[in-house]
Parts: structure tokens; sequence; C-alpha cells
């Protein structure tokens, strides 16, 4: 380190952490180095069992922990120890005045308020839960990195040993450990107001400070040029971005755009299945019993698209369907686990890109950026009356049979995870023909049943949204399907439903629509 950034020495440490793992390394070393040590009850009991000197925080404050310990920390002794700016005379003259000595050095872990929450606790435990006097002195010390070094994870103890060898933190080091302090402030407070909130609202917080942390520089964005990052929402352990990559080359930003899509499509059904996306859409979804014929299903849909794919699978992926897998170039497999076998085939890709996801789980609010803010909703999840056959209104034709009902109830399904408009048509648990994202629907019906070639012949299709002229819908009969569902509610609907039965097509309205921008 350059002498422009001195180095500063640490002679007085102030510990009270909740989690006490690696403080015994922590206190030896410290007290190793000559450096006097201060601490809360716990901590300081704990430290005492190592026969290493410590000051308890009552014998400094002459003030007992009070309260059933909402009251420890809090008073001058300690605050104006950790916020006393050495570099003024008047602070050091007035430190003098109380007699109260200045701390280099703060380590704090608070109390698990989150961990708490997630145990089920109820509300008064949990708010005991919220920590106080932890965060006052955290705050104090960050705010003050000019003379103090503030640590807020046990993960960051072997940077205080090994600063002490070198003789203290520099300022650009504590000015990083208080921008870290300040970040774990932020996370566990937005946790406290978002519990607070549940309360309140309906999921749609008056005000959203969801914490996001660092997870890995990616190596470009959608774009070369673009610089990109994985964040992790440190409130929610759940996700694709919390899964672990077992296998292949680092994730891309566009990676984890698929793969995130693709994972939630797979997660749309309960039986096994398997979708694969290209730019967020799907080119492939299928069901089966057996994951590897679901696998066959969903490539055989779009085998040109599917080159170069993400895969998502909802159950365990199989040696049978590793060893389809392979013999197709793809990008990312993602699925919550894998047979032995199975890993051992997929890792003979060496760039295919294994990821082993965490059990899925819908975020209760979806929030998207856009310019000056951002947007929130309710994620659209496959359990609305209308995504129920049961539930369907049949406007036209015959009623179907159960295992044409069932390939119905695919599509329609299946048909959630296409961007808008979206229209679908599927065969045997499988899609055949996918049109997407076109900017009306009459392009999505042609390129559905182009890319269904043959097979648009005898095949069921869905529509995101309602028809609103005859158009769309007279694209996919001519084709030769058999039945449709789509939400109705046009204003034309009359004309679509005329157009169907003149097509001799059953068609029932599920009364809800599944848009996907
Ligand atoms: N009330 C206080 O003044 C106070 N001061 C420090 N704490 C917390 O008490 C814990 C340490 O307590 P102990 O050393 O007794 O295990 C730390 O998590 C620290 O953040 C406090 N607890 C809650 O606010």
């Amino acid at each position: 380190m350059s002498s422009s950034n001195p180095r500063k020495p640490i002679r007085r440490a102030l510990i009270g952490v909740y989690d006490k793992s690696g403080l015994d390394v922590l206190a030896l070393g410290l007290h190793d180095a000559g450096v006097e040590i201060v601490s809360t009850g716990g901590t300081a009991a704990t430290i005492a069992d190592l026969g290493v000197p410590v000051t308890r925080v009552e014998d400094l404050t002459g003030f007992p922990e009070a309260f059933e310990g909402r009251v420890k920390t809090l008073h001058p002794a300690v605050h104006a120890g950790l916020l006393a700016d050495l570099r003024k005379e008047s602070h050091v003259a007035q430190l003098d005045e109380f007699k109260i000595a200045a701390f280099d050095l703060l380590v704090v872990n608070l109390y698990p308020f989150a961990e708490t929450l997630a145990s089920g606790a109820g509300f008064d435990e949990t708010i005991e839960q919220i920590d106080v006097g932890g965060p006052s002195m955290v705050r104090g010390a960050a705010k003050n990195h000019a003379n103090v070094a503030v640590v807020v994870e046990p993960g960051d103890y072997g940077q205080v040993l090994e600063a002490i060898d070198h003789g203290g933190f520099t300022e650009p080091h504590r000015r990083v450990l208080a921008a870290k302090a300040f970040a774990h402030l932020a996370t566990y407070d937005s946790q406290v107001a978002d519990w607070l909130n549940q309360s309140t609202s309906d999921g749609l917080s008056p005000f959203v400070a969801t914490p996001l942390a660092k997870g890995a520089d990616l190596r470009y964005g959608e774009n070369p040029h673009q610089t990109a990052a994985l964040y992790h929402d440190r409130q929610s352990p759940d996700g694709l971005a919390q899964a672990e990559q077992l296998h292949g080359k680092p994730m891309s930003y566009n990676n984890y755009v698929d793969a995130d899509g693709a994972w939630r499509a797979a997660n749309d059904f309960t039986h096994p299945c398997v979708a694969i996306i290209k730019h967020a859409n799907p080119c492939g979804i299928a069901t089966a019993e057996n994951i590897a014929e679901a696998y066959r299903k969903a490539h055989a849909c779009d085998p040109v698209s599917a080159f170069g794919g993400v895969i998502a699978v909802n159950s365990e992926v199989t040696a049978e369907m590793a060893t389809e897998v392979v013999k197709v170039f793809t990008e990312v497999i993602v699925a919550p686990s894998y047979e032995d076998a199975a890993l051992e085939t997929l890792r003979s890709k060496k760039n295919l890109r294994i990821l082993l996801a965490p059990e899925w789980a819908a975020q209760p609010v979806e929030y998207r950026f856009i310019s000056g803010g951002a947007l929130g909703q309710t994620p659209d999840r496959i359990d609305a009356e209308g995504d129920d056959p049961a539930n369907w209104r049949l406007v036209t034709g015959s009623a179907l049979g159960s295992e044409s009902l069932a390939n119905l109830a695919f599509a329609w399904w299946a048909v959630r995870s296409v961007k808008s408009n979206a229209i679908l048509l599927a065969k045997d648990l499988a899609t055949v023909g996918i049109g997407m994202g076109q900017v009306n629907r009459v392009d999505s019906a042609r390129l559905a049943v182009s890319r269904a070639g043959d097979r648009a012949a005898g095949s069921v299709a869905a529509s995101d949204a309602f028809f609103p002229f005859a158009d769309g819908l007279k694209i996919l009969t001519d084709a030769g399907i058999t039945a449709i569902a789509q939400p109705g509610g046009s204003i034309r609907d009359e004309e679509v439903i005329a157009a169907a039965e003149a097509a001799g097509v059953t068609m029932y309205f599920t009364g809800v629509r599944h848009f996907s921008h």
C-alpha cells in the first residue's frame, strides 16, 4: 500500500456479536496483538472463557444491561468512543474531559431478525429480534470510518487479523468496510419494514427496499459493449439467481434471462416437464411420465430453434435424458437434481452450463425497472379459476373427451410462458408450433401454423388473449386444429365463435388472460 494511505493501528476494540462463530480466533488474535477488548454480556463471557482479558460494557457505562437487553450499549461512553473524530482537537479534548477512550475497531453482528421470522416465530418474539443497539453502533462507526474500522460479518474477521499484522487498516479499506456496513443495515431494516408492511397491505408495499448484493460480475450484458453483474436478492434465498453452477462456462446475462424463463415455464407443471427456451421464448415444452420422453417431445417441437437453447426440467434429470441432451448443442440446463450418471454424461460437454436450482418459488411480487421507476405486480400463476378446464365455458362444438381436454389444458398452461401475442399448438402433451411476440395475433397464428407444419392438422390450440377479429382464428382452423382455448371477452366474440362453429372446431372460453410482455 502506498504511503498516501497510511495504516491506523488497532489498539482498542469493541465487540458485540450475536453469532459467536469465529469469535475465538478473532479474540485470541486481537489479544496476541495487544488489543484491548471491550464487550457486551454474552460476547464478553465467551471471550473470558478463552482466557482473554475483556472489559464488560457495563463497567464502561456504569449502567447495567436493562429492559431485557433492549438497552446495553446505548450510552455516551460507547457512542462517543465510536463517533469522536480524532482528527479534530476539540473532539480529542472532549474525550479527555469526559474520560472516554476511543475505539479503533467495532465488530458487531446483529440479532437474527430474518431467521427468527423464517422460523415462524410470533409477533412479540420477532419484535424482540429487532436489534437496536447493534445497528446504532455500526452506523456510528461506519460514519466515523476515518477513525474506526467496522466489521459486520464473521467472514471478515480474517481481514481484521491480516490488517493488524500489517499495522492496521488503511482509510480506503475502512471506507469499503463502512459501505458494506451501511448496506448490511439497509438490508436488515428493509427486512423489518417489509415484515411490518405485510400486516397492513396486499403485498404491494408503499415502498420497496429490496436489498440486492452483487453475486458475480458477468462477462458482459445483453451485448458485448454492455457491462453486467448478477445481483442476489438478500431477502430471497430461492430462485434462479441463487442456483448452484455444477459445471461449464460462467453464466452470461442472456443465459440468466433465458434460464429464468425456462425454469419458470417448467415449474408451471406438476407432471415431469421440460421447457426449452431461446431468447426468452419457448421453442418446446412437453410433459410425460418419463422425463427423457418429455425432453424428446420438447426438442421435436422446433429442433432448429432448440440449437443453443436453455433447458429447464422440473424433476430429476435421468441418465437417459442426459444421453439425449448431449446430442444437441445446449447452452444451459437447469434442474432441481441430477442422477449421478446423468451428471457424468452432461459434464462430457465442456461448455454446457449445469445449474442446480433451489426449489421453485414464485416471488410474491415481481418488479420490473422502467425509466424513472419500477412496476410491481403479483406473479401470473396458473392457479386462477379459469386455468382449470372444469371451469371453462364451452362456446361452440362438442365437449372434449378427457384425453383431448388434457391436451388443451396443457396448451393453455404452456401458452402462459410465451411472449404476447401468443398462439400455441399442441399434440400429445407437447407443443408442436408456437407463434410468439408478434404485434398482431394474425401473425402469431401464421407463425404457429408454419412452425407446426403437418402437425397443425389435428392439434389443439391456445391463445393467451382473446381474438379481436376472426382472422387469426381462421388461420388456425384452416390449418386443421380441432379445438381451442382462449379467454373470450372481445366485442366481436360472436364473430369468432361463428368462425369456429363454421369450421367445426370446439372452442372454450377460459375467462382468464395470460399476457406476457
Ligand atoms: N440494546 C443494546 O443496546 C444492544 N447493544 C448491542 N446489542 C446486540 O447484542 C448482541 C450481542 O449481545 P451479547 O454479547 O450479549 O450476546 C449483538 O447482536 C448486538 O448487536 C444490543 N441489543 C439490541 O438492541
